[in-house]
């Protein structure tokens, strides 16, 4: 398995153009991506961080975390998912980080999906799918998502990078991802929810190899 994500992450340096400002997403799969640009100073001029996580990661490694206001739009997005499924679209958050992705993935004219094929599947929502809240809205938006079908777990103790909270719903199968998608936006209280599919993936990389998107 970490050697899937591995070899994801490292084939999606192909998309990187020298010189240019890469976006950069959250979790284990990307933190391998990070440690591949890593080995290669100069390459990059600077990432847009995904999460405070990434940052220090990306720190680490000797490249520059810039600001996207500064820096958008980008060319190229990188970033892992919990579940893909075969028109692209994606269920994310798995790390609390969705918000700032999401943000990322619409300002990046690129987003290369890089994952473990174990995270391919036929329709989303067998991974619990993410949701991030404005804390004083958490019951309320938990008594709407009940409306859709699927139980609303609050990840008690996360606190996400803006400060917020995470209700993970479970129990969904979606049929529809762009419609659901639209509809969880509209709940007041509701930040972000992790489903890409309004702003699906372009590319994505399963076990190294491009198995969706065009190079
Ligand atoms: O909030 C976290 C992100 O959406 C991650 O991209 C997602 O959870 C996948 O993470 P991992 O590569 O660790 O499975």
């Amino acid at each position: 398995m970490e050697n899937a994500k591995r070899l994801s992450a490292e084939r999606a340096l192909e998309f990187v153009e020298k010189g240019s400002v890469v976006g950069v997403g959250t979790g284990s799969t990307v933190r391998w991506f990070i440690e591949a640009l890593g080995r290669e100073p100069g390459l990059i001029k600077g990432a847009v961080s995904s999460s405070e996580q990434s940052s220090a990661l990306l720190r680490q490694r000797g490249i520059e975390v810039l600001d996207l206001n500064a820096e958008g739009p980008l060319g190229l997005y990188v970033d892992g998912a919990d579940e893909c499924d075969p028109q692209r679209c994606l269920i994310k958050g798995g790390g609390a980080a969705l918000t700032r992705e999401k943000i990322i993935a619409a300002a990046s004219e690129r987003f290369v999906c890089v994952l473990d094929a174990s995270k391919r599947v036929a329709v989303l929502g067998r991974f619990p799918l993410p949701v991030e809240v404005i804390p004083m809205a958490r019951s309320h938006v938990a008594r709407e998502l009940l409306k859709f079908g699927g139980q609303p777990v609050w990840r008690d103790g996360v606190v996400t990078d803006n400060g917020n909270w995470i209700l993970d719903v479970h129990g969904l199968s979606i049929t529809d991802p762009v419609a659901l998608e639209a509809r969880i936006n509209q709940i007041v209280g509701v930040v972000a929810v992790g489903l890409f599919a309004a702003r699906p993936a372009d590319v994505v990389i399963a076990d190294g190899v491009v198995v969706a998107g065009s190079v």
